[in-house]
This record gives C-alpha cells, sequence and structure tokens, in this order.
C-alpha cells in the first residue's frame, strides 16, 4: 500500500457519496462498504473524514482489519512512521543448536544454556512462559523456528477465515492439502517424523532432531485459532486415526497408503464409537465375519460421532471377530472405495467445521491385508492410541483456555464500566487470576507428561502414563470449561452473540462438550486415573497396602 496522503485529503472525503476514515494511521475509503457495516452507515458517516481509530478499537478486534484491509485500505498518512524491517523468515534450525528440549545433557551445559528470545504478544499467561523468555528444559532454537514458521501461517492465512469457515461448517480442503505440504501431518503421529513418506518435509526442523514438544507445539499453535472446529477438521480425524496404522499396519499397507495421507491428498479418521458404545468400548457390536476363503472380512454395523467421517478416504475401524468384551475386538483399515460405506454429517452443540459423521458399514468387503494388529488384539491398540488422542485432547484445552484468558485481558484492557475499565475492578481481576493458576499449573505438568513420553518406550507409558494423562485430561477440560465461562461473563453481552469482538469466546464456549466428553468422559477419566496408578504401582512392586 504505497499510496500516502495528508490529513487534508482525508477532511475532503467527509461526505456519504465519499467517505473516508483514518484507523491507526491507515486511510480506508468506506464508501461502498457504508450500506453493509454491520454497525450500520449513521456510525461511520459521523466520523467520515476524521482519525477514528480510537471509535474503530472500542467496538472491533484485530481480525477485523486483517480481513477487510486488502479491500478497503486505499493508502496511509504521510505522517505514518516508516515500519521496522520484517524479521527474517525462521531458517531451518542450525545443525550444532544446543539440544536442551528434552534431551539435558551435562548440568554444566544446561547452565550455559540461555533462555529463548520473547516470542508473542507478552501477554502474561496468555502464551507459555518459555515464549516471555523463562527459562526452561524441554525447549531449544528448532523449537523457536518452528514457532514462527506455524504462527506466520496461522495469522495470515488461517486465523482471519475461521470464523467463516465455522458459520459454513467447513474448512476447504486445500487447508488439509497445505498441512500435508508443509510436512504438517507427518509430524503429528506421536513417534518419529515420517520422512519417507512425504513430498516435503518440514521447513524449519530436520526430521532426525523432530521430537514430541514440536509436535506438542504444532497442535498448540493450530489452536490459538480458537476453534476446536478448525483443529479437528485438519488433524482431529488423522490424529486419531493414523498412528495406528503407521504403528501396527502391514508394511505393505502402509507403503500403500500413507504417502497419499501425509502429503494431504487423502483423508483417514478413526471409527469407533457406535450409537450404543461410546467410553464402554469392549462393549462394540460393528462386526467382521472372515470369508470362507479367508481372504476378506465382511462388515456390517454403524459408527457415531467419528470425527472428519465425511471427508474420509480411510476408516481405522474398532470391529467385532471374535466372542464378547475386550479379547473379540480387532482394528480393520476400511478404504471407502471397497462400496457399502456411507456417512451422513451429524448436527453438533459444537465444532462445527470438524465434519462429525454416523457411518453404516453394510457388507463391506475389507482384506484380511487391511488388519491392523492382530486379530482379536485389537483393543491392546486402541488403548495405546488413547494415550495420544488424550494428550491432543489436553494441548488444545489448555491453549484455548489461554485463548479465553487472552481475549478476556485485551477486553478487560479496553472496555470502561462505571468510569474505569474492567482491569481495574477487582472482581475482574481475580477472575483473571484464577484462570492463569490453573492454565499455568496444567501446562507445567503436561510439559512433564511429553518429556516421560518422550523418555519412555510405548508400552511402558501405555500403563505408567494412562493414569496421570486420564487425570490431565479431566483436568484440562475442566480448566478449559471454567476460562470459557469466566471470559464469556468478562465479556457479557459480547459473548452471548455470535462472531464480533466476544466471537472466539462464544465458539468455544460451545466447544467444551466436545472435549470434556469424547476421548473419555471426565467422570471415566478421573476413576481410570486412580484404578490404573494403583494397579501399575502394584505391578512395579510397590504400594505394600
Ligand atoms: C475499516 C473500517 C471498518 C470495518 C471494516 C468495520 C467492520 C465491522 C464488522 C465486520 C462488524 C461486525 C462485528 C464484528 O465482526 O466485529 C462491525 C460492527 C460494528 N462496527 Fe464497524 N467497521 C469499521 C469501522 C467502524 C467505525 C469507524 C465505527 C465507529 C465509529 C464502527 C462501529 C461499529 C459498531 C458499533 C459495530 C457493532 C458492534 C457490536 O455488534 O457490538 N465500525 N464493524
Amino acid at each position: 500500500m504505497s499510496k500516502t496522503f495528508t490529513q487534508g485529503d482525508v477532511a475532503a472525503h467527509n461526505k456519504t457519496e465519499s467517505l473516508w476514515i483514518v484507523v491507526d494511521d491507515d486511510v480506508y475509503d468506506l464508501t461502498k462498504f457504508q450500506d453493509d457495516h454491520p454497525g450500520g452507515k449513521k456510525i461511520l458517516q459521523r466520523v467520515a473524514g476524521k482519525d477514528a481509530s480510537k471509535q474503530f478499537w472500542k467496538y472491533h478486534n484485530e481480525g477485523i482489519l486483517k480481513k477487510f484491509q486488502k479491500q478497503l485500505q486505499i493508502g496511509s498518512l504521510d505522517t505514518k512512521p516508516k515500519a521496522a524491517a520484517p524479521p527474517p523468515a525462521p531458517a531451518p534450525a542450525p545443525k550444532e543448536a544446543p539440544k536442551r528440549a528434552a534431551k539435558p545433557a551435562s548440568s554444566e551445559e544446561e547452565e550455559e544454556a540461555e533462555a529463548l528470545e520473547p516470542f508473542g504478544a507478552q501477554i502474561p499467561f496468555a502464551d507459555p512462559s518459555w515464549y516471555q523468555g523463562y527459562h526452561s528444559p524441554y525447549y531449544n532454537e528448532t523449537h523457536a523456528a518452528l514457532r514462527a514458521e506455524i504462527r506466520e501461517w496461522i495469522d495470515n492465512e488461517i486465523e482471519p477465515n475461521v470464523t467463516e469457515w465455522d458459520e459454513k461448517k467447513q474448512v476447504p480442503a486445500e487447508v488439509y492439502k497445505e498441512m500435508g505440504r508443509r510436512g504438517y501431518l507427518a509430524g503429528l503421529l506421536g513417534t518419529s517424523y515420517k520422512k519417507e513418506y512425504v513430498d516435503n518435509p518440514i521447513k524449519s526442523v530436520a526430521p532426525e532432531d523432530w521430537d514430541l514438544f514440536h509436535e506438542m507445539l504444532l497442535t498448540d499453535e493450530l489452536s490459538r485459532t480458537g476453534s476446536g472446529g478448525f483443529v479437528w477438521n485438519v488433524i482431529g480425524g488423522f490424529g486419531i486415526g493414523c498412528p495406528p496404522l503407521v504403528k501396527f499396519g502391514k508394511k505393505s499397507l502402509v507403503d500403500r497408503i500413507l504417502p497419499g495421507i501425509l502429503n494431504g491428498d487423502k483423508r483417514i479418521c478413526l471409527a469407533i464409537t457406535e450409537p450404543d458404545a461410546g467410553s464402554d468400548v469392549a462393549n462394540l457390536t460393528c462386526e467382521a465375519k472372515l470369508s470362507e476363503d479367508g481372504k476378506h472380512y465382511i462388515v456390517n454395523g454403524e459408527k457415531k460421532w467419528i470425527t472428519n467421517g465425511v471427508w474420509s478416504d480411510y476408516f481405522t475401524t474398532a470391529v467385532r471377530t471374535g466372542g464378547p468384551g475386550m479379547n473379540g475386538v480387532s482394528l480393520l483399515l476400511i478404504e471407502r472405495d471397497f462400496g457399502g460405506v456411507s456417512t451422513r454429517r451429524m448436527d453438533c452443540q459444537g465444532v462445527w467445521s470438524s465434519g462429525t459423521t454416523y457411518i453404516t458399514f453394510e457388507d463391506v468387503k475389507v482384506p484380511v491385508e487391511n488388519l491392523i494388529g492382530k486379530e482379536n488384539q485389537g483393543f491392546r491398540v486402541i488403548m495405546t492410541n488413547f494415550n495420544h488422542e488424550r494428550i491432543g485432547i489436553i494441548i488444545q484445552c489448555l491453549r484455548f483456555a489461554r485463548v479465553c484468558f487472552e481475549e478476556s485481558v485485551k477486553f478487560a484492557n479496553k472496555r470502561k464500566t462505571f468510569g474505569k475499565k474492567l482491569i481495574e475492578h477487582p472482581v475482574i481481576r481475580l477472575k483473571l487470576a484464577h484462570m492463569a493458576r490453573q492454565i499455568e499449573a496444567s501446562y507445567s505438568w503436561l510439559e512433564s507428561i511429553i518429556y516421560q513420553c518422550q523418555k519412555t518406550n510405548e508400552t511402558e507409558a501405555m500403563l505408567r502414563l494412562g493414569g496421570p494423562i486420564a487425570s490431565l485430561k479431566a483436568q484440562s477440560t475442566v480448566t478449559f470449561e471454567f476460562c470459557a465461562r469466566e471470559a464469556s461473563q468478562i465479556f457479557g453481552g459480547l459473548s452471548y452473540s455470535r462472531g464480533g469482538q466476544g466471537g472466539k469466546v462464544e465458539r468455544l464456549y460451545r466447544d467444551v462438550r466436545a472435549y470434556a466428553i469424547p476421548g473419555g468422559s471426565e467422570e471415566i477419566m478421573l476413576d481410570l486415573s486412580i484404578r490404573q496408578s494403583m494397579k501399575v504401582a502394584k505391578m512395579f512392586g510397590g504400594m505394600k497396602l
């Protein structure tokens, strides 16, 4: 936007027929837009030809400018200070970057390691503390480079559109493709980076340096959009449907279908829950009967609340191949092309753009090569997968809680009631304080668990971390719910209506149950956390009570 104008130029356009305003030293021509302005045209006509920055920021958040700038900005004031040169694009981390993350070397080396440069808006508690220059044993320059790479993409290309996508209940297919093109999908499997299966490995981190903190960061930064629907659209089905294939599928099956998925051309989801079996997985009824020649399973049954099902090419499906209970369950990779698969979109309270689906399988003929793991031993695969799923839920919930906090802090610093800004009222600060303490405590526990996952093999993690992960899942959904509620009270009516300044909070409030119920409800999680932890402590020879 190279054109410059004087104050006088702008002042000359102070009529309905030619209506210009200034916001933050930039000049906008609202002549055509005034009739479409959701706040009304009269309010714009009152500030025609003037600097309307103060009025603008009173009624809108940053997203509005991002969205409309291209269309309405015609230039800047000649008095606008020159922008500083943009920071250099994130470069691949140098090979010799200090490897503090989850690989603390000698204590001497650790002492020498400096905290990373501050990053982001520097609002305390709105980002994790290492974004504000706090020391951390978990992160190094590769994490900082990845963080900058994702944030740039989200801020510029995703966030401005998320509300529209949520209302349409669909994210353009191109965005999932872009996830593949950027090499993100290959890093979201709860294991090492799958470089050999992708055309473009991730830019800012060498695949051999990839760790679970990079994975956490990716999910966390995607969640800054403040939309469970968006996050689930791009990684929901994939993040839970693909890991069982990668970890337990036959090599020939993995080689055939994984590249299409990781490059963003094909989509996969996890189909476990049924109309009559949710957290009670051992009771599922969708059946798979082996054909007489032993070459196929014939699958019949229904699945419900399946994220991404409507758009999926592949379904990692729990089926009954044996007798009742957990020892008769197997996992099959069902392909839509086999025929007999019907998907219907479900209307739900939240996560609108995630594509929650009802599926029917009618005489679907599935080759035995598509069995994931061993016959009748699918329950173990499902249980292993749960840890990864729950950690994903925890990361998202804690970032959503931070979004509620961040939106509240920003709003409380501009909205005035009874002659004072909201932030000057102790009752509002108390709300923020209760939000922050829960977010930070939960996040520190999350970092510790991620570190344990990194140090522990999958079986040990399933046994020893299953209890703490279940507990933290409940802790994070309760924290999210609390923050969504308190943010909503702070925004008042603005978070009761959809869109606008309280739009993110309103949306997240609706998304809460999509986190508190699936992946193990709060009640089941809390009970499991104690049962599992006690059982494992006994198994490992401790707790002689
Ligand atoms: C670049 C110029 C502007 C654009 C693109 C714009 C755009 C919008 C949009 C999209 C909304 C819908 C609510 C939302 O999504 O936030 C809105 C609402 C509103 N706008 Fe503007 N606006 C502009 C300038 C202004 C100015 C200068 C004023 C005041 C003098 C104003 C006052 C309002 C009011 C009062 C509302 C209703 C807020 C509510 O529902 O609580 N707008 N505007």
